[in-house]
């Protein structure tokens, strides 16, 4: 199972309208291909390592063919303007909240661990003091 994934790519055909002239598009177009990365003929791990950025080198480096780009209609999302892309978003988890707010008790143990053996060991000292005595 592969969780969503998804690739831009910038247009490649100038946008043309008779009597006004050609212009390229500025925006990114977004491919969801996550139900396509076990199909890949390339394989799955170049095209996961192509997601989440703008992969047009990636995909004409390969020179991929007519019949390649048509398939990719069907995993056309939308349109994306590459400038209302938010930068790397950086996670910072939520504060935990501190849930030992009691150090009276971690304190006694503290001080248990060092009374305890402490007076063993004086019982054991008497004993012998008492014994050697009678
Ligand atoms: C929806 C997007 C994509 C589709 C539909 C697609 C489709 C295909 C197809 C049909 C082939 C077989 C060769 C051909 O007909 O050209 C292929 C090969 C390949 N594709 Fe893609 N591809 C896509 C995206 C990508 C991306 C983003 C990369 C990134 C590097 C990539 C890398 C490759 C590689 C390395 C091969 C193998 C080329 C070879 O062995 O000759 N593809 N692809």
């Amino acid at each position: 199972m592969y969780t969503e994934q998804s690739f831009l790519s910038s247009s490649e055909d100038p946008k043309c309208i008779s009597g006004l002239g050609c212009w390229y598009s500025n925006l990114f177009q977004v491919y969801n291909v996550t139900k396509f990365l076990e199909d890949h003929p390339g394989g799955d791990d170049v095209l996961l390592s192509s997601t989440g950025k703008d992969a047009t080198d990636d995909f004409e480096d390969v020179g991929h063919s007519e019949s390649a780009r048509e398939m990719m209609e069907q995993y056309y999302v939308g349109e994306i303007d590459p400038t209302t892309i938010p930068k790397k978003v950086k996670y910072t988890p939520p504060k935990q909240p501190h849930y030992n707010q009691d150090k009276t008790s971690e304190f006694i143990i503290k001080l248990l661990q060092f009374l305890v053996p402490l007076a063993i060991l004086g019982l054991a000292v008497g004993i012998r003091i008492y014994t050697k005595s009678g």
